[in-house]
């Protein structure tokens, strides 16, 4: 399979991290010795890690070759995929879930790759719109289909308990392509398709 760029940064420091979290602690006023704290460095280091590993994530290898010939033509939807990810004005958490079709083109994919090219994108520092737009670009150029639409629904933990403290807000970002992009009633089969999904479990 050939190379692509999927903008992915190959390092993380966890001395680096721990260390910058010490410094947090004491400049906002804790003791960083008393005993609650003393692992708390090496706890969010490997939070971070865990967190950010989507810039780490070799897009051959969640593939791992499951690409299928297929005669079939008609849509195919994965409904609901629950995710959470950080978003990079904050750093603090928006979580919900993605809807994610596409028209075959001879190919079909694996059903679990699709979750798995979620959590790619959304274990990074990201804003809503890209990630949305990464999922499908990534799609869209790993399987080769007629076209891809993304619906992602979140709600935003930096709109909720902090800044404008709104907490019945959800954000709805959407990207289309191909034979999306192009026709507006298999956009709109879509849409009635992800309308129903289940919005309260991610109400907060
Ligand atoms: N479009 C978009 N905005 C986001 C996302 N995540 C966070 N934001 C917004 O990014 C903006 C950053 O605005 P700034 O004015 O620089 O930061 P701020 O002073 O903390 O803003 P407030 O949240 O309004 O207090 C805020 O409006 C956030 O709600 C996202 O995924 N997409
Ligand atoms: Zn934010």
């Amino acid at each position: 399979m050939k190379t692509m760029d999927y903008d992915t940064k190959q390092s993380s420091s966890l001395p680096a991290i721990e260390d910058s979290v010490a410094t947090i602690l004491q400049a906002i006023g804790e003791d960083s010795d008393r005993e609650g704290l003393l692992k708390t460095p090496q706890r969010v280091a490997r939070m971070y890690r865990e967190l950010t590993s989507g810039y780490r994530t070799d897009i051959h290898e969640i593939i791992n070759d499951a690409i299928f010939a297929s005669e079939d033509e008609d849509m195919v939807l994965v409904k609901d995929i629950s995710f959470s990810s950080l978003c990079e004005h904050h750093m603090l958490p928006f979580l919900g879930k993605a809807h994610v079709a596409y028209i075959p083109d001879g190919n079909i994919i694996g059903l679990s790759k699709i979750p798995r090219i979620v959590e790619m994108y959304a274990r990074r520092l990201q804003v809503q719109e890209r990630m949305t737009a990464q999922i499908g670009k990534t799609l869209f150029d790993v399987l080769k289909p007629r076209g891809v639409a993304v619906m992602v629904e979140s709600v935003h933990m930096c709109a909720i308990i902090r800044g404008v403290k709104n907490h019945s807000t959800t954000m709805t970002t959407t990207s289309m392509f191909g034979s999306f992009k192009e026709d507006r009633h298999l956009r709109s089969e879509f849409m009635e398709h992800t309308a129903n999904t289940s919005r309260t479990s991610i109400h907060w």
